[in-house]
């Protein structure tokens, strides 16, 4: 891959939490989360921290820890990194489990990677990708959200909605694609996060802002299984990539976005019909539109990167399926369709309806990151879903940061910092020694995996 095909992505995940003590009251969510941060704050005097692996591990507003991924530049660094944080967070359940039995408090910790609680409230799963300066921006945005809107049926984790949801106030309890598509307030906004736009373009590029740009998707479920994170970001990329090179996407802009966004979740059929500022298309229509044209970018442009191929065919294969609605050859892939043959399994054998308590109760679990818990961890490790990665890369990824970007360069400042027990203070431009705040060093190239700085400020420091 040229220098310049290279492209910086990197995924933000926030996680549900929950106590289960069938004794005595559970713990509310903040003081679950003050249990699961202790080894963190003793660790790095802070929740707020970046791991070994150049990832940043925090407690942001809420009480929802996050885990961003450090920088990465092939989807294989992507997918590995997001697993890490679930083995960081699987540690922390382990010792937080501990402390609580040592108090005498008990009861077991769960941790979700899904997008809505039972009380309303939403958290997201944040997508990054650096684009550059030079590219139009407003075009860039404009022409990417008919397909953020319609991208769901390909990724979305699948939900079961309580009645009331949709349409609104009457509808029955059903399967939707998406976790996230009913908290969906805005379409393009520079407004905080908490607003959810589909698009969120406060403008902090992490990196030289001469140069570069990071586009931030808020609109995405927390995925699952390493083939749905492939698709969604190697379609995305795809896209981008697409618009960057000025390649024809025919001009689609969806009319109401937020309307858009839950039409598309409530209909697995995928042929609700979107209102565009002309005409109307179905995101069946959108998706097989830019499918078509990624192809044919691909034979005119040649492929970037090895799983170019895999990412096409896997984006055809779950058009083919909905188009169909036969979800067999999705069924060990796509999240929604996982979850979703898991779910009718248990209607069919239980004669449950999809308002049942027991069905939202397996809807939760599914996403349960606890050891031995989580459902989708069941069936995973029972080879009912397919992986991406070599085996071992994700447990390799909690300790090894990826090498193409300056996550490396972050990683080994740690890990010397840490050797010789001096406090650090990090951020993702820059890398500091607390007692030595002159010597600072600027990553502002997210590109550079030079150690040379490294080496000169640790001999400097002695
Ligand atoms: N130059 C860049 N281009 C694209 N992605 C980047 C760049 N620099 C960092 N990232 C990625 O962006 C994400 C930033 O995560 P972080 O949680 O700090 O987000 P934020 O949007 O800055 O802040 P917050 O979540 O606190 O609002 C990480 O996954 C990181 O790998
Ligand atoms: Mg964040």
């Amino acid at each position: 891959m040229t220098p310049e095909a290279r492209r910086i992505m990197g995924l933000e995940t926030e996680y549900g939490v929950q106590h289960w003590n069938p004794a005595a009251r559970p713990l509310s969510a903040e003081e679950v989360v003050r249990y699961l941060f202790r080894p963190v704050l003793e660790w790095g005097r802070s929740s707020n921290v970046f791991v070994s692996n150049g990832s940043r591990l925090y407690l942001d507003v809420g009480s929802h820890p996050e885990y961003a991924t450090a920088e990465c530049s092939t989807l294989d660094e992507l997918i590995a990194s997001d697993a890490a944080g679930d083995r960081i967070l699987q540690d922390l359940i382990g010792r937080a489990e501990a402390a609580l039995a040592a108090d005498g408090i008990g009861g077991s910790l769960h941790l979700y990677r899904n997008n809505a609680d039972s009380s309303g409230s939403s958290y997201g799963s944040h997508e990054n990708y650096l684009l550059r300066r030079r590219t139009e921006y407003r075009r860039l945005t404009e022409a990417l959200v008919p397909f953020l809107v319609s991208r769901q049926i390909l990724v979305g984790a699948g939900r079961v909605v309580p009645a009331g949801t949709w349409p609104e106030g009457t509808g029955e309890a059903h399967f939707a694609f998406s976790q996230r598509a009913d908290f969906v307030q805005e379409g393009v906004s520079s407004s905080t996060t908490r607003s959810r736009p589909i698009i969120n373009t406060r403008d902090e590029p992490h990196a030289d802002a001469s140069l570069y740009r990071r586009l931030h998707v808020i609109v995405g479920d927390t995925n699952l299984s390493e083939p749905t994170h492939l698709l969604r970001f190697g379609a995305t990329d795809l896209m981008l990539r697409m618009i960057e090179a000025g390649f024809p996407l025919g001009d689609h802009r969806v009319t109401h976005p937020t309307l858009a966004v839950r039409q598309v979740s409530h209909d697995l059929t995928g042929t609700a019909r979107i209102a565009l500022r002309e005409g109307e298309a179905s995101a069946l229509d959108l998706q097989s539109h830019y499918l078509e044209a990624a192809h044919r970018f691909v034979d005119a442009e040649g492929a970037h990167h090895e799983r170019v191929a895999e990412v096409l065919d896997l984006w055809g294969t779950v058009l083919d399926a909905v188009r169909s609605q036969d979800f067999g050859p999705i069924e060990d892939t796509i999240d929604w369709a996982v979850k979703l043959r898991l779910l009718e399994r248990f209607r069919e054998r239980d004669g449950l309806d999809w308002s049942a308590p027991r069905i939202a109760q397996l809807d939760l679990a599914f996403h349960d990151i606890a050891p031995g818990q989580g459902l989708f961890a069941m069936l995973r490790e029972r080879g009912a879903v397919r992986r991406v990665l070599p085996e071992g890369a994700a447990a390799a990824a909690v300790d090894a940061a990826p090498t193409t970007t300056r996550a490396a360069v972050r990683a080994e400042f740690i890990a010397r910092a840490r050797e010789r027990g001096m406090d650090y203070a990090v951020d993702w431009t820059t890398l500091k020694l607390v007692d030595h705040p002159l010597h600072t060093i600027s990553l502002k190239d997210p590109f550079d995996t030079a150690l040379d700085a490294v080496d000169a400020l640790f001999a400097r420091v002695g």
